[in-house]
């Protein structure tokens, strides 16, 4: 112990003196010397134990007006819940009144305790002793019967006789004896009835209140004995056990982020909200700040270790960055997320889709839906074999599909089935897993695609595509160009070919981004000969499925991610569909469950899309790029209609119709040293080819030419009626 000189007690102390004299030296709401100095006549005065206002655990949100309001609105929030919670609860076997019911049940059935199978037996007991009688008096009644033998039956019927009376008494008996249970069981029920109810009403003074709490406090325990179902089961939807079995408090909270290392013992976390529950009760959430200093990596890093401090699998625990270094968003689901049915994805119910918009891929771990922007975007889905990559990429696929104007460039390089739905309406199309086949598919990218969306851009004086340009040059609608495990292309394709795959597909998704092709990849093992590292650079959105490895992970999402708790390996096997998806170059990782298209839904959705393609004239063939560079050009119907319209008679001949074509669509001119007979042939069969192919049905009878003379034609009715 340390020992301090000090002046003796009343000897005079100069400095001390002149201290007392000059009270300014003491600044701030502490110790001040005039309380000192009346020490001996007054206590001292009450000093804070923590003048500072630092006193550990004490949350930020706590010390100012907005942290309670917040407070006070998770309050109300939780209440109304609750309540509503509650409501739902009572229409089924967990509601109150089944619960008073079952308990009155179970109390009846114990009362009447298990003396009924005594009885049971004894009463059997008793009927065949009865029946032995009877059958020994029947025999002893027989007149035909020797002397001798009589007295033998007539011993037997007494015997008999005698069983039968001592059945009966210990029928009797066991009657008496379950009577007095019973009621001794049944007054140890009614006891405590007749105490509450007499105690309510002497502690109420007032027989009807006291009747009522009597029969609230009768409910509430009847309530309680049938809280279990006949099947075991308890209320628990409201339950806010986390892991374990505790809450998660402010104190759990630290104390968690002690156990896992990320705080030292002095350390605590600054809450800026308070710990919480989610409006849906699926979760904990809280916003705090680590202690100074202490980057966010610290804390993601150590996920693994708060999860077991916490008693919750690793894939509960997800830490969001904050807005600034050293914030973190926390959420702790109660139950292992995306582990129930999928969500029905939109595009089952969605009309015509937009590539231009953002297309939605799934649900968070907060259930929010997941929107991906695809315009000047590409894309990789990796993940271990089964995790969900199909299901994933279905969904741009899918939406793509349904927009009449994107064109589809596929390639399946696993030769599998995930790609032959989308044969009808791709442009080009591998699923035989061809490395010829995938060759063909990025010379056209390259040679057809790309100039062609370049020369409109030109024409447009435009730098990248737009909605607004594609809306005017469908030229410019949007491309997708997805090739389906890279890796196996190229393991099956000479050197020579490979290098040409790679170069061709390396300058797609780098030069093709602004001119409004967006390329996917898919692969199983996300390495650098599996998708070149040179292209995986450049794809923008990543989705990392469950891996092997966190290396795997961090080669999907980037280097350094699962180290910050961003790992794709955590993903359960159970969880299939879900990963890690990183949609943009800026946005942080989310953990999303994508939605997921059953075969049957994935022909549905493309039995639409063929319609509306169809209707579009976009089917592959019907209009070839190119074809349609005039802006917005109209379908032939309404070049047909206006023809008609055209002549103000209702009807139009053929040769009227042909020739409204050739001034509104060059393939309909008269071409260099055609004859008239030759021009009408020609554009007639296209026409006929294009009404084919348009899967229009158009009637064409004799109609009144302009001179008067009747030839084959349209009329405005019928042309009206098939659109
Ligand atoms: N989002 C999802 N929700 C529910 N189940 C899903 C989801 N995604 C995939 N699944 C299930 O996982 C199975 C495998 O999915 P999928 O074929 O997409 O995996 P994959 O990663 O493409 O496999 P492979 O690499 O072998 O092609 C599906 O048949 C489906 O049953």
């Amino acid at each position: 112990m340390s020992t301090h000189e000090t002046t003796p007690a009343g000897a005079p102390d100069p400095e001390w003196d002149a201290l007392v004299a000059n009270a300014s030296v003491w600044g701030g709401d502490g110790f001040r010397p005039t309380a000192a100095a009346t020490v001996a006549a007054n206590p001292l005065p009450e000093v804070s134990a923590d003048p500072a206002g630092t006193t550990p655990l004490t949350p930020a949100w706590v010390k100012n007006g907005a942290g309670w309001k917040g407070r006070g609105r998770v309050a109300r929030v939780n209440s109304v819940h609750g309540f509503r919670r509650w409501v739902r609860r009572q229409g089924g076997e967990h509601g109150h009144a089944a619960q008073v019911w079952r308990g009155l049940a179970r109390t009846t059935r114990w009362v009447k305790g298990v003396e009924g199978a005594d009885i049971d037996r004894s009463k059997h007991e008793a009927r065949r002793a009865q029946e032995a009688y009877r059958a020994a008096r029947r025999a002893h009644a027989h007149k035909l019967i020797p002397g001798d033998k009589k007295n033998k039956l007539a011993k037997v019927m007494d015997d008999a006789s005698k069983d039968s009376a001592a059945a009966m008494t210990a029928l009797a008996k066991v009657r008496k004896a379950t009577r007095a249970r019973r009621a001794w069981r049944a007054s140890a029920v009614a006891a405590p009835l007749v105490a509450a109810e007499v105690g309510s009403v002497l502690a109420l003074g007032d027989v009807t209140n006291g009747s009522l709490v009597a029969c609230a406090a009768t409910s509430f325990v009847l309530a309680l004995i049938g809280r279990r179902t006949d099947a075991g089961e308890t209320w628990t939807s409201d339950s806010v056990a986390l892991g374990d079995g505790g809450k998660l408090t402010d104190e759990t909270l630290n104390a968690a982020y002690r156990d896992a290392g990320v705080l030292k013992d002095d350390q605590i976390l600054k809450l800026l909200s308070p710990v919480a529950l989610t409006r849906d009760g699926d979760a904990y959430e809280v916003v705090f700040d680590l202690p100074s200093g202490m980057p966010t990596d610290k804390a993601l890093s150590a996920v693994k270790g708060l999860a077991s401090a916490m008693g919750v699998s690793i894939t509960q625990v997800h830490q969001g960055r904050g807005e600034r270094e050293g914030r973190i968003h926390l959420r702790v689901n109660l139950r292992i997320p995306f582990t129930g049915k999928p969500s029905p994805g939109p595009l089952l119910t969605a009309g015509r889709m937009d590539l231009f918009k953002p297309v939605p891929m799934g649900v968070s771990m907060r259930g929010k839906p997941i929107e991906t922007d695809w315009v000047e975007r590409s894309g990789l889905f990796g993940g271990e074999p089964g995790a969900g990559k199909s299901a994933a990429v279905n969904n741009v696929l899918l939406a793509a599909a349904l927009d009449p104007y994107t064109r589809l460039y596929l390639a399946d390089g696993k030769a599998g089935f995930d790609l032959v739905p989308f044969e009808s309406i791709a442009e080009m199309i591998d699923t035989a897993g061809d490395p010829e086949a995938l060759l063909s598919i990025l010379t056209h990218v390259w040679e057809m695609e790309v100039p062609a969306r370049r020369a409109a851009l030109r024409e447009h004086g435009a730098r990248k595509v737009s909605a607004e340009l594609a809306v005017k040059d469908r030229r410019l609608a949007l491309a997708i160009l997805f090739v389906d495990e890279w890796a196996s292309y190229v393991a099956g394709a000479p050197a020579k070919l490979r290098e040409e795959l790679n170069r061709l597909f390396q300058l797609i998704v780098s030069q093709g981004r602004a001119l409004g092709i967006a390329s996917l990849a898919a692969t199983q093992k996300p390495s650098s000969d599996s998708v070149p590292t040179s292209v995986r650079d450049l794809l923008s959105v990543r989705w990392a499925m469950r891996c092997m490895t966190p290396e795997a992970s961090d080669t999907i999402l980037g280097k350094g991610y699962a180290s910050a708790g961003q790992n794709a390996q955590t993903i359960l096997k159970s969880q299939r569909g879900v990963g890690i998806l990183m949609s943009g170059e800026s946005a942080e990782p989310e953990l999303v469950r994508g939605y997921f298209y059953k075969d049957d839904e994935v022909e549905q959705i493309i039995g639409r899309a063929t319609e509306l393609r169809a209707e579009a004239g976009t089917m592959p063939g019907m209009a070839p790029l190119g074809a349609t560079a005039a802006p917005a050009a109209p379908r032939l119907l309404d070049h047909l209609i206006a023809a008609v319209t055209a002549t103000g008679r209702g009807v139009a001949t053929k040769g009227e119709v042909l020739a409204y074509l050739a001034g509104v669509d060059p393939q309909y001119a008269p071409e260099d040293g055609e004859s008239e007979a030759q021009f009408r042939s020609r554009a007639g069969k296209l026409l006929a080819e294009w009404l084919d192919a348009e899967g229009l049905e158009v009637p064409t009878p004799k109609v009144d030419g302009p001179d008067g003379k009747r030839s084959l034609g349209y009329r405005l009715d019928d042309l009206s009626e098939v659109r």
